[in-house]
């Protein structure tokens, strides 16, 4: 999978290099190619911003920069495999999007080639939205409801919650089914040794060796703390 992050900060995608993401970037089942917006800028000052028609606190992003670098990829990108969708889809992250979920993490993992537009400010001129949404597909997506001052860590949490699930990436792709959302339900409870420490004790059907006990306990774990932390998860 292609993956392009448009930024003001490139710097934050240094994170992507490490650990889990880094080895499947080494091992080429990622390429992800991080641009600074700024270098899509044309004036004296690179500038990217401006204030907001209308009135209102803050800058907007201005659609011109935005224009040149999503081209300039767009350009690039090359024809994706039988099966695959062929024209980019662009994910801009926002307090206005759609949530992320786990199925859509899914569902982009199937995808050839994704590219971030990470903004800044109070957001981007609604134009490059309009613009590009006509030209291709586009989806604006938020991590959650709480509001962070950019995209930049939205995409960080997508582009691992997506970048894991391709094959290869993680070591054991057993360990991807039995975690949290993947089965709609929360993940069960984990223990390791020592089986006691500081007088607590691992449950015993962990240690009896009955897996269809320990699979059974397991999975009535996962709907006790589902229905105790999450039971929205349980509506039909
Ligand atoms: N994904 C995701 C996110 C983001 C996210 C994603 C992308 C950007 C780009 C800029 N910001 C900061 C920002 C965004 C909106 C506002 C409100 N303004 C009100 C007046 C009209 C203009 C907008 C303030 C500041 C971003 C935040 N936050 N939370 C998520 N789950």
């Amino acid at each position: 999978m292609r993956i392009d992050v448009v930024t003001i900060f490139p710097g934050y995608f240094d994170a992507l290099e490490l650990s889990l993401m880094g080895k499947a970037r080494d091992r080429g089942l990622i390429d992800l190619r991080v641009h600074d917006l700024r270098e899509s800028a044309n004036d004296k000052h690179r500038t990217v911003d401006d204030t907001p028609t209308g009135g209102g606190a803050g800058m907007v992003m201005k659609p011109e920069p935005w224009a040149q670098a999503l081209d300039g990829i767009l350009a690039d990108s090359v024809g994706a495999e039988p099966g695959e969708s062929d024209e980019p889809l662009i994910i801009f992250p926002s307090p206005a999007g759609e949530v992320f979920t786990q199925a859509m993490a899914r569902e982009l993992a199937s995808e050839a080639h994704l590219v971030f537009g990470c903004g800044r400010y109070e957001g981007i001129d609604q134009r490059v939205f309009d613009e590009y949404g006509e030209r291709g597909r586009v989806r604006l997506v938020s991590i959650g409801d709480y509001v962070l001052n950019g995209g930049e860590v939205a995409s960080i949490a997508m582009i691992e919650a997506i970048g894991r699930l391709l094959p290869g990436v993680v070591g054991n792709p057993d360990s991807l089914v039995e975690e949290s959302h993947e089965d709609g339900l929360l993940e069960y409870p984990s223990y390791t040794k020592p089986a006691e420490w500081r007088g607590r004790r691992v449950p015993d059907v962990l240690l009896s060796g009955n897996h269809a006990a320990i699979n059974a306990w397991r999975h009535e774990q996962s709907l006790e703390r589902t229905r105790r932390v999450r039971p929205d998860l349980l509506d039909d």
